[in-house]
């Protein structure tokens, strides 16, 4: 079996988990999902203090080495040991999850769409669009709650980083992208042609 790989790519707070999650729930066992942001590097070696001011939104902050490999050997039909990574320490867990290979594998991730060499083993290729307003909103209300981040370190890090970085790098992959969902996850219809697409290939 040659698995099907789907790219969810999209700004941080765009919507891409929320679609992930749904689209997860409806093909459940014959679909995986690797978020590309389980291959930041790895920075233990390195004060949580220091950590915590890099910058995370640059292409050279992922290990796209090992993402390429674990990509391959999964669409090959092979398992792999997919790291964790844990947002609130800054670095990946202690944890590890076994992985066998599925008929799709959705990776997802702010910058999934620019490695060309991602790229090229890619079959779809989604781009979520969302304001940029309405994106950080959102990530000032996640980040608080569930990635252990002050107001104040939200904010300064949108400003230095996220934003920046987005114009830079993020936003033009767009262009790249076979299906563009705008609105992010409010829009029901585009994510119903997504699983409509899936389910084509499925079938194939
Ligand atoms: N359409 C929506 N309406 C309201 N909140 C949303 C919507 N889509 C996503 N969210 C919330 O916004 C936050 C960021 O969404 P998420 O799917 O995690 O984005 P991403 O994976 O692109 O960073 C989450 O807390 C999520 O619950
Ligand atoms: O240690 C880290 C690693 C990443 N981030 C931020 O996460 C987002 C990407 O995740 P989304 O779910 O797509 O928002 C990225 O913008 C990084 O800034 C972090 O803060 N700390």
């Amino acid at each position: 079996m040659e698995s099907k790989i789907i790219a969810i790519a999209g700004g941080s707070a765009s919507g891409k988990s929320t679609i992930v999650d749904y689209i997860k729930n409806y093909f459940a066992d014959d679909l995986f999902v690797m978020g590309h942001d389980n291959y930041y590097k790895a920075h233990n070696d390195i004060p949580f203090e220091k950590r915590e001011k890099l910058n995370y939104d640059e292409p050279n902050a992922f290990d796209n080495e090992m993402f390429i490999r674990d990509l391959k050997r999964l669409k090959s039909g092979k398992e792999i040991d997919m790291p964790i990574y844990d947002y609130n320490i800054h670095t990946r867990s202690d944890k590890t999850v076994h992985v066998s290979p599925k008929k799709i594998i959705l990776i997802e991730g702010i910058l999934v769409l620019y490695d060309k060499m991602i790229r090229d083993i890619t079959d779809t290729m989604v781009f979520v669009d969302a304001d940029s307003d309405v994106r950080l909103q959102r990530r000032i209300l996640r980040d608080t709650k569930e990635r252990s981040r002050s107001l104040d370190s939200v904010l300064t890090q949108y400003i230095k980083q996220v934003k920046p970085m987005h114009e830079k790098y993020v936003e033009p992959t767009k262009k790249y992208a076979d299906i563009i969902i705008p609105r992010g996850a409010k829009n029901t219809r585009g994510i119903e042609i997504l699983i409509k697409h899936i389910e084509d290939l499925l079938k194939e």
